[in-house]
């Protein structure tokens, strides 16, 4: 099985974008077009990243009432994308309904992209966890309860650390997906992650895949760095 080394696309304008994709040149990429990109450039940078041959996952991470979600997914799933997320947060009749969008979306010749839902934050720790979104379990059990009710929805994984997977496993299966985001090199600055691992623990973890950002999109040398944490990742 490939599994995904999702870079995301997190540049504040389009001339970073091109420049950063023209350094990784030849590569045949999996990349996040996030909120930040896709406020920007809107559906066009889906089919620009399309007809470059990259593989998409389109991180809106939806949450908002169910029919809303539905209505709107429905939409998404007109864009060529291969993932899309919404928040775990959102409830069961959330997830339920933003699968239900999806399906009722996708035309009959494409395949329906995946749809993972975000259990807790990377950048989120147990602390701020109970005392500020006053949530009073342990951490891994809000993830692990959130997967499972994930997985009860129809949703088909989740985004979550690397550090959450094996519990996420032990609950939903070893072929429910994780994407997890929070990678750093042992080098790099943490900056609001509170969740991280390397690469390489990701794949020990037994993550799907991993979604890398800044450790790329700031280095002097994106392609060097992009080669380095991919061979990490995989082993
Ligand atoms: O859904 C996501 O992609 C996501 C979920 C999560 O829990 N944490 C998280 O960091 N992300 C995204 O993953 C990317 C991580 O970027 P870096 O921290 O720069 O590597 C950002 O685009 C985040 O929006």
């Amino acid at each position: 099985m490939q599994r995904p080394f999702i870079i995301a696309l997190d540049l504040d304008d389009r001339a970073k974008r091109l420049s950063l994709l023209e350094q990784l040149k030849g590569e045949s990429l999996f990349v996040k077009v996030g909120m930040e990109l896709f406020y920007r450039e809107g559906r066009q940078v889906i089919e620009e990243l399309k007809n470059e041959g990259h593989r998409i996952f389109l991180d809106l991470k939806l949450h908002d009432i169910p029919n809303t979600v539905q209505r709107s997914m429905r939409e998404l799933a007109s864009l060529d994308i291969d993932i899309v997320n919404v928040h775990a947060a959102g409830g069961k009749k959330m997830m339920s309904a933003a699968r239900e969008g999806l399906e009722q979306g996708t035309i009959a010749s494409k395949k329906r992209p995946l749809l993972i839902a975000v259990t807790q934050l990377t950048s989120t720790d147990e602390l701020t966890m109970q005392n500020e979104l006053l949530i009073r379990q342990p951490l891994n059990e809000v993830v692990r309860s959130y997967a499972s009710f994930a997985k009860e929805s129809g949703v088909d994984g989740v985004v979550c650390s690397a550090k959450e997977v094996p519990l996420i496993h032990e609950v939903c299966g070893d072929t429910f997906y994780t994407v997890c985001p929070g990678i750093r090199r042992l080098e790099d600055a943490l900056g609001d992650q509170k969740r991280v691992v390397t690469p390489g623990q990701a794949r020990e973890l037994g993550c799907y895949g991993i979604v890398v950002g800044r450790s790329i999109t700031n280095a002097m040398n994106p392609f060097e760095v992009y080669q380095a944490m991919k061979q990490d990742w995989e082993g």
